[in-house]
């Protein structure tokens, strides 16, 4: 069986098989064109390529679906695995190949390609390994799709968003990194796991660098529209600080405990980048915490990507949260900004 120029399916002779299982409808306009089609493309298809790309497919946020990565035996084997689940999921093409060419038109292009963390490793100690990849993935992946997104989620995130941005030439509000929305969701989770609500309910953001200098905003934790710390405050409930940083620290610890225990983390990082690419594609202009230029935005100085609200849309970035820091969350958020920045200048990009 092969395809006509049409796309229907051609059978032995020849014998065009859509219209021979079709009765054609008399006076029927042709197929409408004007349904927005969107395409995925998925770079590495690893313990955290393939939670995305299963989380997108049951969650029917696009027409086609491409996987790339180089190792073709794993690819090929993630491809038909996919496939062979088409009775079970919305319609969806799914593609893949090692050459990347396979991802021209894309609308959204997610490299979850390279080196990730042995147990105790730091994130940022990835950059060297997975900075030369990056040099060999993101050019033809720009060439082949010029207008799409960048949503970078490979470690040392924040660095490689910045790396991407340099190589691509994009506009900074189409190169988004994943940034600290997994760390949010982690952070959501234990603010309702102490105070036993639903962590839906719970608004608390994570920003900064994904990892070791992430910080805390805790002046704008709200649960249910009530603000936590000025309501206990209010209503004279003592609260101790040092409750309030051991979250923290377990939102730090959380990504080495789950490497410890299970190798490596997917499910969690799974979800939280198909829900970014919902707001994307779908222009949803929900906020999220993920890795923007921070170039002059709450005293930043210096050509830095790292996690702030951004509100996200079919454009990329649309804008970024004006939310009230304390002194003490801007300093911190300035400092963690520095230590991306003592990393990265050592790139000389
Ligand atoms: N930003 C975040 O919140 C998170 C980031 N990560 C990061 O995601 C990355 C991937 O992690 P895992 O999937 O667990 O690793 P993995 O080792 O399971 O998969 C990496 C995949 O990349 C492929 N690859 C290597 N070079 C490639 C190239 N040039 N082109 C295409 N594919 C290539 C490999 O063949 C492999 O299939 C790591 O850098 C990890 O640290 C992981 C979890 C969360
Ligand atoms: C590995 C990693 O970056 C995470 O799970 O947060």
């Amino acid at each position: 069986m092969h395809k006509s120029a049409s796309g229907s399916t051609l059978g032995p002779g020849g014998l065009d098989l859509t219209q021979a299982f079709f009765k054609p409808i008399a006076n029927a306009d042709p197929p409408s064109t004007t349904k927005q089609h969107n395409k995925i493309s998925v770079i590495g298809v690893g313990n955290v390529g393939m939670a995305i790309a299963q989380t997108i497919l049951t969650q029917d946020l696009t027409d086609e679906l491409v996987l790339v990565d180089t190792n073709a035996d794993k690819l090929r084997g993630e491809m038909l695995d996919l496939q062979h689940a088409a009775a079970f999921l919305p319609r969806t093409k799914i593609h893949a190949s090692t050459d990347s060419s396979i991802t021209a038109g894309s609308d959204l292009c997610i490299v979850t390609a390279g080196a990730r963390q042995i147990a105790g490793e730091s994130r940022l100690n990835l950059l060297q390994r997975n900075l030369s990849l990056f040099r060999a993935i993101i050019p033809p992946l720009v060439r082949h799709s010029p207008a799409t997104t960048l949503l970078i989620v490979s470690n040392p995130v924040d660095i490689l968003t910045y790396v991407a941005w340099k190589l691509s030439g994009f506009p900074s509000n189409r190169v988004i990194g994943s940034g600290t929305n997994l760390d949010s969701s982690r952070f959501r989770f234990l603010i309702a796991d102490h105070l036993d609500v639903n962590a839906q309910d719970v608004q608390a953001y994570i920003v900064g660098e994904h990892g070791d200098s992430s910080v805390a905003l805790w002046s704008s934790i709200s649960v249910g529209g009530v603000p936590v710390l000025s309501f206990l405050e209010n209503q004279q409930i003592a609260y101790e600080k040092e409750t309030l940083e051991n979250i923290h620290k377990s939102v730090i610890d959380s990504a080495y405990e789950v490497i410890r225990l299970k190798g490596y983390t997917s499910w969690a990082i799974g979800y939280s980048v198909a829900n970014l690419a919902r707001s994307i594609l779908r222009d949803q202009r929900k906020i999220h915490p993920v890795s923007v230029l921070a170039k002059g935005l709450y005293g930043i100085d210096g050509e830095v990507f790292l996690s702030l609200p951004a509100q996200l849309g079919r454009g990329g970035i649309l804008g970024v949260t004006n939310i009230h820091l304390n002194p003490e969350e801007t300093q911190r958020l300035v400092d963690s900004a520095k230590t991306i920045l003592q990393v990265q200048t050592q790139l000389g990009i």
